[in-house]
């Protein structure tokens, strides 16, 4: 089987399974070394067609979807976006940033249209959606952010090790 503690997860995005440590949180494109190929390739045919199940449902259990709005600061840990290469600003002045564009929301701008110009995460081309992701995949304080939410909502300034953000829960 996997080394101990890894998944085999699925992608929605790429359509491709991933390896996945819960515990770790470390995800990887290529399985963890000294797996064996003959649990993998029973794992894999399994997870496989479960994954495309899920994947045209896209609604594995327990999933939800998301798209949030990111903007970083000189303490992220990777202070550095699609938009900025040296991001330097401060924690305050981001918070301050996303103030800004929640009270923009708040007067009926949708969170995508911001997102897709403003947002420091890779999804911003996607209008900040992520896709369906279930429990386990994403940092703990966005995690219980985005679960706390129904359909549609948007949640207040999450704070997490990328930087602060604007969660809305899409399904
Ligand atoms: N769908 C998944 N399972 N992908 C793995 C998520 C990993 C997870 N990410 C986070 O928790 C935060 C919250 C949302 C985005 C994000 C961080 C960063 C930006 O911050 P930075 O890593 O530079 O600090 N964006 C991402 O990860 C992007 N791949 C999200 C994405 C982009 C395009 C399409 C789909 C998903 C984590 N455990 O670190």
């Amino acid at each position: 089987g996997l080394p101990s503690g890894w998944e085999v997860r699925h992608s929605n995005s790429k359509n491709l399974p991933y390896y996945f440590n819960p515990s770790t949180k470390e995800s990887r494109w290529e399985p963890p070394a000294d797996t064996d190929t003959e649990t993998l390739k029973e794992y894999m045919a399994t997870h496989h067609s479960m994954a495309h199940s899920n994947d045209v449902a896209g609604q594995g259990e327990g999933k939800i979807r998301c798209a949030h709005l990111l903007v970083k600061h000189r303490d992220s840990r990777r202070p550095s976006s699609w938009r900025e290469a040296d991001i330097t600003r401060s924690k305050e002045e981001a918070i301050e940033i996303l103030k800004g564009y929640e009270q923009r929301i708040q007067s009926g701008e949708s969170l995508g249209d911001i997102a897709v110009s403003e947002s420091d995460c890779s999804s911003a081309r996607k209008k900040g959606d992520l896709g369906f992701f279930g429990h386990g995949e994403m940092q703990k304080e966005f995690e219980d952010a985005a679960f706390a939410l129904k359909p549609g909502q948007v949640s207040g300034i999450v704070e997490t090790a990328s930087g602060v953000h604007l969660i809305q829960r899409v399904l």
